[in-house]
């Protein structure tokens, strides 16, 4: 019996999202940010943020998010200023969300939940060669986060909306072109930062968090349409609704999240 109990609980709770899956993890992400505890920093500058639109590729359903790829060979769409004291570039976004609207975020704002939260996914094209190389890397990673709130219908989001249904099983890839993604950006500028890791295996602590204060409001209906995607490929027959591929919080231990707001 305990076997098969032990089954069940790794498959409702794998074993990565609980804390102490990283032997010695220290920065783990996702975390919950207290404003109390919050510093802010004067010497943080702003961010600079450059996407080209023609550096889109293509959009993927991985079997756990759906990812919408970049053309990183050049630095066309980069990130850079705010913490980092390099260039990055942008290789690919993605989402996590819930099965309602009372769930989906990573991050928490004072335990505040969000519905989803969009990951723009950078690697240190100043002292790394590939995204590869630089994910092992303590500064390897900076990622911009976006928490998504539901509110008046994302023109700019419909064209990935509409792209869903091509992409509902797992390992499914479309072309996706002309796509910029600073339209998922909230016009406010005020972030938060901190040093954390990949929020799915390898767990890797090599990330800059960088966590916009304001949400960007989305449709109902757009939100619903990620959660028509699958967990699952074509060819399995149980198929699983694409819902809830988020990581609980984890200890904040022996850092500061700095705010480049007072
Ligand atoms: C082996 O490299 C990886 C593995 C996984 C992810 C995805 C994780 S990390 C994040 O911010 N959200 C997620 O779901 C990744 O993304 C940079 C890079
Ligand atoms: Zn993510």
């Amino acid at each position: 019996l305990a076997g098969c109990s032990y089954k069940l609980r790794h498959q409702l709770h794998p074993m990565w999202q609980s804390p102490l899956s990283i032997p010695g993890g220290r920065r783990q992400s996702p975390i919950n940010i207290t404003l109390r505890d919050s510093l802010h920093d004067p010497h943080l500058k702003p961010l600079k943020i450059r996407y080209d639109p023609n550096t889109c590729t293509q959009i993927w359903n991985n079997g756990y998010s759906f990812l919408v790829e970049f053309d990183d060979s050049t630095d066309k769409s980069t990130l850079s200023g705010g913490p980092l004291l390099n260039q990055y570039r942008l290789c690919q976004f993605h989402f996590h969300w819930g099965e309602s609207n009372a769930v989906g975020s990573e991050h928490t704002i004072d335990g505040t939940l969000f519905p989803a939260e969009l990951h723009l996914v950078h690697w240190n094209s100043s002292k790394y060669k590939s995204f590869e190389e630089a994910v092992m890397e303590g500064d390897g990673l900076a990622v911009v986060a976006v928490f998504l709130k539901i509110g008046k219908r994302h023109e700019g989001l419909q064209k990935l909306v509409d792209a869903l249904p091509a992409v509902r099983h797992k390992d499914s890839v479309v072309e996706f072109t002309s796509f910029n993604p600073s339209c998922l950006l909230p016009t406010c500028l005020d972030y938060w930062t901190y040093s954390g890791s990949l929020t799915t295996p390898p767990l890797t602590e090599s990330v800059a968090w960088i966590i916009k204060k304001r949400p960007v409001e989305v449709g109902h209906d757009q939100l619903a349409v990620f959660r028509s995607l699958l967990f699952t490929s074509a060819d399995e027959e149980e198929q699983k609704s694409m819902v809830n591929n988020f990581r609980l919080q984890q200890p904040l231990m022996n850092r500061t999240v700095r705010s480049s707001f007072s």
